[in-house]
């Protein structure tokens, strides 16, 4: 089953509501975790089960990172908000990087987040 990150800045979080209810179908065959509020959003608003990481600002970001160096994560939603200055912009850097780092895809926007999971259905079709 793929294991897959979902994490949103607060000016994104209506939009990570909106593609998670959209997918809840197939997001429902995926292993989830979040960073803090992400999930708990997640939680509330949709009948997902979703891990639950710290809050972004206080070490969420690192967290998922860490998934990402033990080859944990095959995907990673990452709804940012490019507008504000974050003030744990070097955790979101570092998240960045060691995706890079191991070839964990990343979607930053919407439309690319459609793409991801289309493409990890597609790979779980393929393995049924
Ligand atoms: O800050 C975040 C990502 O950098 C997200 O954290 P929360 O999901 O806890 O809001």
């Amino acid at each position: 089953m793929p294991r897959v990150a979902l994490i949103a800045h607060d000016d994104e979080k209506p939009e990570i509501i909106d593609l998670v209810t959209d997918h809840e179908s197939l997001l429902a065959s995926f292993d989830l975790v979040a960073t803090g509020t992400t999930g708990q959003r997640i939680a509330e608003e949709t009948g997902l089960e979703i891990e639950r990481k710290k809050s972004g600002p206080v070490g969420g970001d690192t967290q998922i990172g860490a998934e990402v160096v033990e080859d944990r994560l095959d995907g990673i939603v990452f709804l940012r908000d490019p507008l504000t200055a974050q003030p744990h912009e070097p955790d979101i850097t570092a998240l960045l990087r060691i995706c890079d780092v191991h070839d964990v895809p990343m979607a930053t926007t919407r439309t690319s987040a459609e793409y991801l999971l289309d493409g990890l259905a597609a790979e779980l079709e393929e393995t049924v």
